[in-house]
């Protein structure tokens, strides 16, 4: 997916993918990733998800990356919150207690950027990019995380029915992304006909990834 595909969605308002109320599957399994209270949560691809104000809500720290400006002017005004706005080489960074918005390419960031994490929470990341980069993003994700455990939503349905994004990922391809890296277990997953991809069948899941 090219930036200027995201963009478009964002100027044209066609966030389907945004839930608008916290993910179900964060507030049941989120404590399966055993963080104290203040720990940093990156929240990859975050658009402007209800999900950062529940982490908020738990006593965390998050930090996100997204390619919108739009979206995140968005997410601080649902928020009420006035971010203090910093120019970087290649984008924005929208910040303010417990919270850090890198406005970014999330292939621009780097350890130092980042600062520390204790986890990662993927709603809507690793599925939005198609498998050419992948791979890329998986292990840069590591890297610049010190392998913070993750806890990673995904869908699989079969790729030839619906074209994506969101692309279907098997396990097969959550092991072939992370087993080197983690251990992976699949915490919990249920099947649906109703959501994106009307008619197909669609095993939303849950995974636990840790060091
Ligand atoms: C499927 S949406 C999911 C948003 C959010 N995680 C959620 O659950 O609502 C994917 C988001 O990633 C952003 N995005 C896509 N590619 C990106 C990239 N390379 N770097 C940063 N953000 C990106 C898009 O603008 C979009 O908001």
């Amino acid at each position: 997916m090219h930036e200027q595909f995201w963009h478009q969605k964002w100027e044209k308002d066609e966030i389907g993918f945004h839930e608008g109320e916290v993910n179900r599957f964060l507030y049941e399994y989120f404590d399966a990733l055993r963080l104290p209270v203040g720990a940093r949560v990156f929240v990859p691809l975050c658009g402007k998800t209800r999900d950062i104000a529940w982490l908020l809500d738990q006593g965390m720290k998050v930090v996100g990356a997204e390619l919108s400006e739009h979206a995140i002017k968005q997410l601080f005004a649902e928020l009420n919150i006035e971010p203090k706005v910093a120019a970087l080489a290649d984008g924005f960074h929208y910040s303010s207690t417990n919270i850090d918005i890198f406005v970014a390419n999330i292939f621009s960031l780097n350890s130092e950027l980042l600062g520390e994490v204790e986890a990662i929470y993927d709603r809507g990341a690793l599925v939005a990019l198609p498998e050419d980069i992948r791979t890329r993003y998986a292990q840069m994700l590591a890297s610049i995380t010190n392998q913070a455990s993750q806890l990673v939503v995904t869908y699989n349905y079969q790729q030839s029915q619906y074209s994506g994004p969101p692309f279907a990922l098997p396990e097969s391809e959550v092991e072939r992304l992370y087993a080197s890296t983690y251990g992976l277990k699949k915490l919990a997953s249920r099947q649906e006909t109703e959501g994106f991809a009307k008619g197909i069948a669609v095993e939303n899941a849950v995974w636990l990834l840790e060091k």
